[in-house]
C-alpha cells in the first residue's frame, strides 16, 4: 500500500526529516546531494550544448506584460524547461523533483500540484540583486528550489546564493550558500529574499519553483 503511495520514494533516502523540519521552520533546506554526480555530469552536458546552440535566453524580470531584460537587476541566460526541451538526462531528475514534491506535501502539509524550472547559466560577471520569486500579481509560486551543476566550486570564485532570514527580533541574518554539484536548497518563495551574488566563473543551474495550482488554470 504504502509503495504505490510513494513510488520515488526510494530516489529520496538523504532527504531526512531534517531537511522538512529546516524548510517548516527556517523557511529554507539544503541537501548536499541530491543529485547524483552521474545526473549532474548529464544535465550539464546537456545545458552546455543548449547554450553552443543558442537556445539559452537573457532573462527577464516580472510577468507577462511587466517581463523585461535588466541587466542591472541579473544577467543570467535561461531556458525554460518544456514539452520543446528533448534531453533524455532530465528524465530521472524530474522523477526526483516530483518525488520531492510528493514529499513536500505529506511532510509539510502543503499541497503542491505543479513545476515549472528552467536551466540557468550566470556567464563571468554576472549577478541577480536581491530578489522574492513570488510575483506580485500571482502569488501561485510556493516553493523555489535550485539544483546546482557545477563540478568544482571555491568560495573565491563568488556567485553563492546569498539568503536573507528574517529574524524574531526584527533584524536580518545572511547565510551563502556556494553553488556546488549536486546540493538542493529549498526555500519559501513568499517570504525570503535572496540574491546570487556576482560570480567570476560560469555557473550553471537548474532553478524552479512548485506551484499550488495548475499551470492552465490561470495561465
Ligand atoms: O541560482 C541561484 O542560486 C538563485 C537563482 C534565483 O534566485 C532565481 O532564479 O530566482
Ligand atoms: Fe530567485
Amino acid at each position: 500500500m504504502e509503495e504505490e503511495l510513494l513510488p520515488n520514494e526510494n530516489t529520496l533516502a538523504n532527504l531526512t526529516g531534517d531537511f522538512f523540519d529546516s524548510l517548516a521552520f527556517q523557511g529554507y533546506a539544503l541537501v548536499k546531494d541530491f543529485l547524483t554526480p552521474e545526473e549532474v555530469q548529464g544535465l550539464q552536458k546537456g545545458i552546455f550544448a543548449q547554450y553552443e546552440q543558442g537556445l539559452l535566453d537573457k532573462a527577464g524580470i516580472g510577468k507577462d506584460g511587466e517581463h523585461h531584460v535588466n541587466k542591472q537587476v541579473r544577467g543570467d541566460l535561461i531556458q525554460w524547461i518544456d514539452s520543446s526541451v528533448d534531453m533524455k538526462e532530465l528524465l530521472p531528475v524530474q522523477e526526483k523533483l516530483k518525488a520531492l514534491r510528493e514529499r513536500l506535501n505529506r511532510e509539510c502539509f502543503l499541497s503542491l500540484k505543479e513545476v515549472e524550472m528552467h536551466f540557468a547559466m550566470y556567464p563571468e560577471g554576472t549577478f541577480y540583486k536581491r530578489h522574492k520569486d513570488q510575483f506580485k500579481q500571482d502569488d501561485h509560486r510556493k516553493i523555489t528550489f535550485i539544483c546546482y551543476l557545477n563540478p568544482y566550486w571555491e568560495a573565491m570564485y563568488g556567485g553563492a546564493l546569498q539568503l536573507y532570514l528574517p529574524q524574531k527580533d526584527g533584524t536580518e541574518q545572511t547565510i551563502q550558500v556556494l553553488p556546488e554539484a549536486g546540493k538542493l536548497i529549498c526555500f519559501r518563495s513568499d517570504l525570503l529574499e535572496h540574491e546570487v551574488l556576482p560570480t567570476n566563473r560560469q555557473r550553471y543551474s537548474l532553478t524552479g519553483w512548485f506551484l499550488d495550482q495548475l499551470k492552465e488554470v490561470y495561465l
